[in-house]
């Protein structure tokens, strides 16, 4: 069932976000409950967003619709009273359906329970209406195509379109940003309909794990990302590859992002001039991608943020986002993951001082790698010793208490374990609900920094206030202005 509705979700019209909840009540009608005759009138009219299967029409990989005016259509078939080709009791029936907090639901034969948005519809119009993001989805008929071609491509687990559509989301130009924006409103359209799904299955949502032919496969009901932060040296690129090609053999395809604030300033990158993982790059059913050779550490990681969403819209399992424990970088990271994982050398003491305590603090769970040959006793004593500090921790999810695992990824041994304990996390936070509120949590700050981060540029741009900040800077440096002082000026200006 999954794998159906997966699939009619790949196939979905992009629907925007002010029609969606009507859209999507309709596009999840009960087949069981949805009789032929009352679906007879919609099929009539695509546009309605509900096809004769009770699903969302498959126009997503064939045309794009111009993004205002398929909201502004959709929502009125959607929430109109007077649709000329309904009849009184079936507009009764359908506007009954729409207000019932929670239904029956199947993408096949088996009825599931949909928790339907808490908002009553009244409430959702006029909060739509007070926010609307239209206009920033206009498009040149040129940028129109171009966003076209990527977002096909991308659902389309085209590599290549997937590459160009993370190289735009980390463009600066501004007119690449609005295509860039549009790309990521489509496809997070897609992701929130599978989203959507998930949610509806409740504490069914978990992972499974199949034994077929001598070989286990693992299926999970959405990507699971994972944060990898340690040491230098710790082992990050040679656990990727071995922990990458262990997943892709258990079916899943796997993505590699990379956050390394220190490519900022030095033009290297984590990932670009390394030659190691390399038979993860070259499988199929993986994607590495160096990090960006520029930018701040804030664009660095909100260009990450957004890669993450276009490989899942790419149809990634598992995405896995690789830092340098260094600066803030685990912190961003550990903000744009479900799981964050710190992984460490054998041996405690003189090593773990290397690692910041906060880091610690930010793991979900903990690898102790290069358990192998003459480095593992040393290896058995610094899983020992994390399980002690960790203990001491305040665990950061109800649901879960960091684990610790032991591995060799040279050997690759211990990594059947290790995932073993990644899905028990995965499947307690989906059991838990708290999978999904973290994600819209971490959404949630993410337009906040995209808010501030984007007053910042636009306060050092403004004319009166560039002018003078060198003067300023240099005043606050040399102690003749109090800071407070100097920073009510430069805002006084910002008008
Ligand atoms: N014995 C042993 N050596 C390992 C293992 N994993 C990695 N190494 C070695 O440790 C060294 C560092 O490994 P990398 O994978 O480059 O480590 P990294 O954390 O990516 O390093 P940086 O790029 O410096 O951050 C290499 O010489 C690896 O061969 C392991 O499981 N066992």
């Amino acid at each position: 069932m999954l794998l159906a509705s997966s699939k009619l979700a790949c196939a979905a019209t992009p629907l925007l976000r002010a029609q969606r909840t009507a859209s999507t009540r309709l596009a999840l009608l009960t087949a069981s409950s949805w009789t032929r005759a009352q679906a007879a009138p919609l099929q009539n009219d695509q546009r309605r967003g509900v096809s004769s299967s009770g699903t969302r029409p498959c126009l997503g990989l064939g045309s794009l619709p111009s993004a205002p005016s398929t909201r502004a259509g959709l929502h009125q078939h959607a929430t109109s009273s007077s649709t000329p080709s309904m009849s009184a009791t079936e507009r009764e029936e359908c506007s009954a359906r729409l207000s019932v907090p929670t239904r029956s639901v199947s993408t096949q034969s088996t009825p599931v329970t949909v928790q339907a948005p808490v908002q009553p519809q009244a409430a959702k119009k006029t909060e739509n209406d007070a926010f609307n993001v239209d206009h920033l989805l206009h498009l040149k008929e040129a940028d129109q195509a171009w966003l076209q071609k990527l977002y096909d491509g991308i659902l389309q687990q085209d590599r290549s379109a997937l590459a160009r559509g993370i190289t735009l989301v980390e463009s600066w130009r501004r007119d690449h940003r609005r295509v860039a924006q549009n790309l990521l409103d489509r496809i997070l359209d897609v992701l929130h309909d599978r989203w959507s799904h998930v949610q509806s299955l409740g504490s069914r949502a978990v992972s499974t794990v199949t034994l077929k032919n001598n070989q286990t496969t693992t299926t999970l009901p959405t990507p699971f990302r994972i944060g990898l932060s340690g040491p230098p040296g710790a082992g990050k690129s040679t656990f990727i590859e071995t922990f990458g090609m262990f997943l892709v053999n258990q079916g899943l395809r796997v993505a590699v992002l990379a956050v390394d604030p220190s490519s900022s300033v030095s033009g290297g990158s984590i990932l670009g001039d390394k030659t190691r993982m390399t038979e993860l790059s070259r499988n199929d059913a993986a994607y590495v991608r160096p990090s960006p050779s520029r930018g701040s550490l804030g664009g660095v990681t909100r260009n990450t943020s957004d890669a993450i969403v276009l490989c899942e819209g790419s149809g990634y399992d598992v995405i896995i986002i690789e830092t340098v424990g260094v600066g803030q970088s685990e912190t961003a990271v550990a903000d744009m993951v479900d799981l964050f994982t710190l992984i460490v050398p054998p041996g405690g003491g003189d090593e773990l001082q290397g690692i910041k305590k906060g880091i610690v603090e930010l793991a979900d769970f903990v690898i102790v790698n290069k358990a192998d040959g003459d480095l593992l006793p040393a290896a058995r004593k610094a899983k020992s010793e994390y399980t002690s500090a960790m203990k001491l921790l305040r665990p950061r999810t109800a649901s879960w208490t960091p684990e610790i695992a032991m591995l060799s990824s040279l050997d690759s041994t211990g990594l059947a374990d290790a995932w073993k304990l990644m899905l028990q996390f995965y499947d307690s936070q989906m059991k838990g609900g708290e999978f999904f509120l973290k994600r819209s949590q971490q959404r949630k700050r993410l337009m906040w920094k995209h808010v501030s981060d984007g007053i910042l540029e636009r306060f050092q741009a403004h004319p009166e206030v560039s002018r003078v900040i060198a003067g300023a800077e240099q005043q606050v440096m040399q102690g003749l202005v109090a800071p407070g002082l100097a920073a009510d000026e430069l805002l006084d200006r910002f008008r």
